[in-house]
């Protein structure tokens, strides 16, 4: 056992995420990108995340994943609590006992936390830094959304640019590096009637004392976003490391296993149906593990796809804590009137979908990691943003990579059935069918080039792991990511990108 924890103690760094799939699983992807520069690495998150692996699996829980070990402190409140209706009172209690019950479980498992190389979190947990200033171990940061996101909360919340106020909620917010974003561009929660009390606090604890963090790391690579990127330099830099997407999605060793967990059992038998569909015929639809769209939203999507009349895969995850008005559940007609056009599953292995030849484009929320498993698919999207950074995710999509559409709201904020259907039209034939197809197909190979030996996320990682394993960097207090970026970034453009 004393052996075990020695060992345990070299050349080790903690990953703390919040309890969500999106979050956890770039998580993991690091560690093991560290784990192949010879770290050894703990993933910690909490008790919630092991009952729906449980209830997933119907076994017990891993306790590690690809030699990552996994590790659950309490967030304060029982496993049956519905924390998506009350993210507030949700947020305000993990903050209030995350950090003594981490604190407590870093206690338990390292002899001697000072040996830790550094603990690595993500923004929606920042009181991380706390616990990790407590035993003097340095701390990063992971940004898990695009780094467009980090530019515009970095300057709404430390003041620097003007944003919409309740005088003024139609204002066009102008920023180094990023087009003009009017509201429904922006993240939900810089938008005056945003209903989440205590982000606005959270995020400006976080964006006023980053010098809590020695190192941001994004899940982007340079070249998706190299303007937004530099324009954060003279702030406080980010430094892509990412995409943080299966390896079999970055054309590596299909041999290669990928390090994530699965809160919930996906449904297998729809690639068995894929594959009996013609190439780029199926739309594929999902809004991730989060949103519940109001019955009308599901009502104007259902009957998009049945006039199309194309094959379709369609997630539609139960919800958790069903609602008599009936949101996120599926037309009563649907089923039976489309039974020979689509299939319905109540969870998807997505990654395989999207890289499916028969898959031609996506409608999605527009969470981060199911854009960045497009992006590296080289299939169009169709954007259907709902809240936090999904519509600015749904901007850059179109305006910045072009690789989609969206599909606008209505005047009265409903969306209508026809024009769902004329963005699937767009992104399936004619020529912006085809000039997006081409730009997904570049930025897919760049994605690749970005991961692969020597491109400019790979040396972001190396760069990485030589500051945290060297003596004299870690003693140095001073945040000190901007030299090792601008390095970063030079040797990027120093190649002609
Ligand atoms: O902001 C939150 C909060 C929150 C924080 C403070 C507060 O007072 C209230 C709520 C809780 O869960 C989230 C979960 C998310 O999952 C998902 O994370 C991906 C990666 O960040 C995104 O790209 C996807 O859009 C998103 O659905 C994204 C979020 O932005 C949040
Ligand atoms: O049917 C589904 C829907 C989503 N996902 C995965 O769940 C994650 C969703 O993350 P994202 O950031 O897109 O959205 P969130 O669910 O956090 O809102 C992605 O990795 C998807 O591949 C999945 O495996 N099956």
């Amino acid at each position: 056992m004393a052996q075990a924890e020695e060992k345990r103690e070299e050349n080790h760094v903690l990953l703390v995420a919040f309890s969500s799939q999106g979050h956890i699983n770039p998580m993991l992807r690091l560690g093991k990108r560290l784990a192949a520069r010879g770290i050894h690495v703990s993933l910690a998150t909490t008790e919630i995340v092991r009952h729906r692996m449980l209830k997933s699996s119907g076994a017990g829980p891993a306790d590690h994943v690809t030699g990552i070990e996994l590790l659950f402190f309490s967030d304060g409140l029982s496993l049956d609590y519905d924390r998506k209706t009350n993210l507030d009172v949700y947020m305000d209690i993990l903050g209030k006992h995350g950090p003594s019950n981490l604190s407590a479980l870093i206690k338990e498992h390292y002899t001697s936390p000072k040996k830790l190389l550094c603990l690595v979190t993500n923004p929606f947990v920042p009181w991380v830094s706390d616990v990790a200033a407590e035993y003097n171990i340095p701390c990063a940061m992971l940004w898990i959304q695009p780094c467009a996101l980090y530019a515009i909360y970095y300057r709404c919340f430390n003041k620097l640019s003007a944003f919409p106020t309740p005088t003024d909620p139609d204002m066009v917010v102008e920023l180094p590096g990023l087009p003009s974003m009017e509201k429904e561009d922006l993240p939900s929660f810089v938008l005056p009637n945003n209903p989440f009390g205590s982000f606005p606090k959270l995020f400006s604890e976080l964006f006023q004392g980053m010098e809590k963090f020695k190192w941001v790391l994004g899940n982007s690579f340079y070249e998706l976003e190299k303007h937004v990127i530099d324009s954060v330099c003279e702030l406080y830099p980010i430094r892509p490391i990412g995409p943080l997407v299966p390896p079999t999605l970055l054309g590596q060793d299909q041999e290669l296993e990928d390090a994530s967990v699965d809160m919930w059992k996906s449904d297998e038998t729809c690639i068995e149906w894929l594959t009996q569909q013609p190439p780029s015929s199926v739309i594929y639809v999902s809004f991730g593990s989060i949103v519940v769209l109001p019955a009308k939203q599901m009502e104007a999507i259902a009957t998009a796809l049945k006039n199309v009349k194309r094959p379709f895969l369609w997630v539609v995850k139960p919800p958790e804590f069903p609602t008599p008005d009936g949101a996120g559940q599926l037309p009563s007609w649907f089923l039976e009137e489309t039974k020979d056009q689509g299939q319905v599953v109540r969870w998807s292995p997505q990654t395989r979908v999207l890289s499916h030849p028969a898959v031609a484009c996506f409608i999605t929320h527009c969470g981060w990691n199911s854009m960045l498993e497009t992006i590296c698919s080289g299939i169009p999207l169709i954007a259907y943003p709902q809240w936090t950074d999904q519509p600015t995710n749904a901007k850059l999509i179109v305006d910045v990579f072009k690789i989609g559409v969206r599909i606008k709201k209505e005047a009265d904020g409903n969306i209508s059935s026809e024009v769902i259907e004329k963005c699937i039209e767009e992104v399936m034939v004619g020529p912006v069918a085809e000039q997006l197809r081409k730009n997904a197909m570049a930025l897919k190979a760049e994605a690749q080039k970005a991961v692969a030996a020597d491109g400019s996320s790979d040396e972001n990682i190396r760069l990485f792991v030589e500051e945290i394993t060297c003596d004299s960097c870690k003693k140095d207090g001073s945040p000190n990511v901007g030299n090792l970026s601008h390095e970063g970034q030079d040797k990027v453009s120093d190649k002609g990108v």
